[in-house]
């Protein structure tokens, strides 16, 4: 893994712009994101929160501008990117054939983690019991919890999550809020979009950065 400096961002944006159906959803957008940064970003339906944090991890591209990861675009360094990242989106890998332990397996070898107690794991997000249960039969929050799960088991810095809280308890989310700020104290950082109020991560230590509808 690369060695980072502490004033060095780990990611950047560099004046991103991002256009949909002919719609400019940001323009020339530009934050760093240092470790230990927790980074909500915010705004309404449609205001293109998903679309930035798939751009911020390389699952699509910009009209205009790129982003950094340890000063270097991203394009010239993405395999250690990719290995720094861990990113979970909307729908979050958790296929419905398989049991919770299965999933959580198969997330954990596919990241390249072949020494995990998948148990210890899934009861650190409360699905003891449930290890043999088809994630198509577990409860929505369940199923998220299932997907949530790796990330007790994880060395990537940069986690970037859409929409972890969703369909989750408020014990639960404050579980992950903890972790988060774990997390970003061991030097990761933490970029997420979320609907709901968070309650243990909040503004100073909480970075937002807000998206505007914009009509065409
Ligand atoms: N691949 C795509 N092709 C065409 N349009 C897209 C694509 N991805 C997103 N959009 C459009 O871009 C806009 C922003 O979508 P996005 O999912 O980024 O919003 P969001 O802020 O995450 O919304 P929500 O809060 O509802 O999750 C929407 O109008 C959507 O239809």
């Amino acid at each position: 893994m690369t060695q980072t400096t502490s004033t060095q961002p780990l990611v950047s944006a560099n004046n991103l712009t991002c256009i949909r159906e002919e719609r400019v959803l940001f323009d020339e957008l530009s934050f760093d994101i240092h470790p230990g940064d927790i980074v909500q970003i915010e705004g309404p339906n449609g205001a293109g929160k998903t679309s930035l944090l798939r751009i911020l991890a390389g699952l699509s591209r910009p009209y205009s501008g790129d982003t950094s990861y340890l000063g270097k675009s991203v394009h010239r360094c993405r395999d250690e990117f990719n290995e720094d990242l861990l990113y979970l989106g909307h729908l979050a890998g958790v296929k419905s054939e398989l049991t919770a332990e299965e999933n959580l397996n198969f997330n954990l070898r596919i990241s390249g983690y072949d020494d995990h107690n998948t148990t210890d794991i899934l009861a650190k997000v409360n699905l003891s019991g449930f290890e043999e249960a088809l994630a198509g039969h577990l409860s929505a929050g369940q199923h998220r919890r299932t997907a949530l799960a790796r990330l007790w088991h994880t060395n990537c810095k940069i986690w970037i999550l859409d929409e972890p809280f969703t369909a989750i308890d408020k014990k639960g989310v404050e579980e992950l809020e903890r972790l988060f700020i774990e997390h970003a104290n061991n030097g990761g950082c933490v970029i997420m979009t979320t609907h709901q109020d968070m309650s243990l991560i909040t503004e100073p230590r909480l970075t937002k950065i807000k998206l505007e509808y914009q009509f065409v």
